[in-house]
């Protein structure tokens, strides 16, 4: 069973359309990441199904319970963690007395492990704490009554390397307990770290959603070459070859004086390595380097690298909002 179903979510501000019939399911056991740019709609999602907001049309369950009947939700939300992306503690509670009222409305079997790992200052009040020390205590909170399920939203802003590797060490034993998590980020180094699936919304619509393997997949391998030699474009009419830059420099050999032609190029590469390799057989290489694709040039190749217009599609603009045939060309 489906621990959250959305089917056709839409949420209209009037000037904002901030949800586009966003449909998707998040199974139980596992850790799905909604991704999106700054204003991309993940809140908004993320506040219709805890009941916060209405839809303005589209239905969705959370733990099998309907997200708009309030009565049902109470049920489904005993079972529920929630990390907003500001959690708003009493300001003038200190962290222990904020621990002690969540203890007392939801429990508290995990609170003692909890605060091993992320050990926020309990005897301060909380206008004293950083942002990283309100995250911690959020965090805390949110898995605290041991749930079946967590909405985080950008769990890890404000979390220093160490947390955060913390974090993610957690949430996967989690995960591997049979917990579902769902959380927001525009981070996508950390989507791709913890996450089993990934949905990818952008301006209100969803644009895909799929196993971050295979969207790795499609990303492709950046391939950096230096060569003492003058290759021609020619040499990389090859399958899979995407974006080619190539340059020529002349470097002194300090020994001989003598000048030598090097040639640097770069590309991205979706092909078959074996088929590269071959092509490249008869060069002589002064290096050669792949690596992974930057998740971030995945995310502008694919799903569009309109850094202008990330906002949810404005009202005014609806009639060039991508249509589902656009997305799946671009992708
Ligand atoms: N209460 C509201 N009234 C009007 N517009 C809103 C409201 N809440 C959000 N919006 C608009 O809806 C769009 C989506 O906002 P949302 O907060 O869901 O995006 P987001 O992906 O969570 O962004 P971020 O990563 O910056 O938190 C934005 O254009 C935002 O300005």
């Amino acid at each position: 069973m489906a621990v959250i179903r959305l089917e056709g979510l839409t949420k209209d501000y009037g000037e904002v359309l901030a949800n586009d019939d966003v449909s998707f399911e998040v199974e139980r056991g596992e850790i799905f990441g909604y991704l999106g740019p700054n204003g991309a709609g993940k809140t908004t999602t993320i506040r219709t199904l805890l009941g916060f907001i209405s839809p303005t049309s589209g239905t969705g369950q959370l733990l099998g319970h309907d997200i708009t009947d309030e009565s049902a939700l109470l049920e489904a939300k005993r079972r529920l963690g929630y990390l907003p992306d500001n959690p708003a503690f009493d300001e003038t509670a200190t962290g222990q007395e904020v621990l002690d009222l969540h203890a007392s409305i939801k429990g508290d079997e995990r609170s003692g492990e909890l605060l091993e790992l992320f050990d926020p200052p309990l005897e301060r009040e909380v206008r004293e704490y950083s942002h990283g020390n309100v995250r911690k205590l959020g965090l805390v909170t949110t898995f605290m009554h041991d749930p079946d399920l967590v909405i985080l939203d950008e769990p890890t802003s404000g979390l220093d390397p160490l947390m955060q590797q913390r974090f993610a060490e957690f949430l996967r034993a989690e995960r591997d307990r049979g917990m579902t998590v769902f959380f927001s980020s525009h981070v996508l180094s950390e989507v791709r770290r913890l996450c089993d699936r990934v949905g990818i919304i952008r301006n209100g619509r969803l644009v895909t959603v799929e196993p971050v393997a295979s969207l790795l997949d499609r990303s492709g391998k950046v391939v950096r070459i230096r060569a003492t030699e003058s290759l021609s474009p020619s040499a990389f009419d090859l399958e899979g070859v995407h974006e080619l830059e190539m340059s020529e420099t002349t470097v002194t050999d300090d020994s001989s004086a003598d000048d030598t032609a090097v040639t640097e190029c770069t590309f991205t590469f979706t092909g078959d390595v074996n088929a590269l390799l071959e092509r490249l057989g008869p060069s002589h290489l002064l290096d050669l380097s792949i690596e992974e694709a930057p998740l971030e040039d995945v995310f502008m190749r694919f799903y569009g690298g309109d850094s202008e217009s990330t906002d949810a599609t404005d009202a005014t603009d609806r009639p060039q909002a991508a249509t589902d045939s656009e997305v799946s060309n671009d992708a």
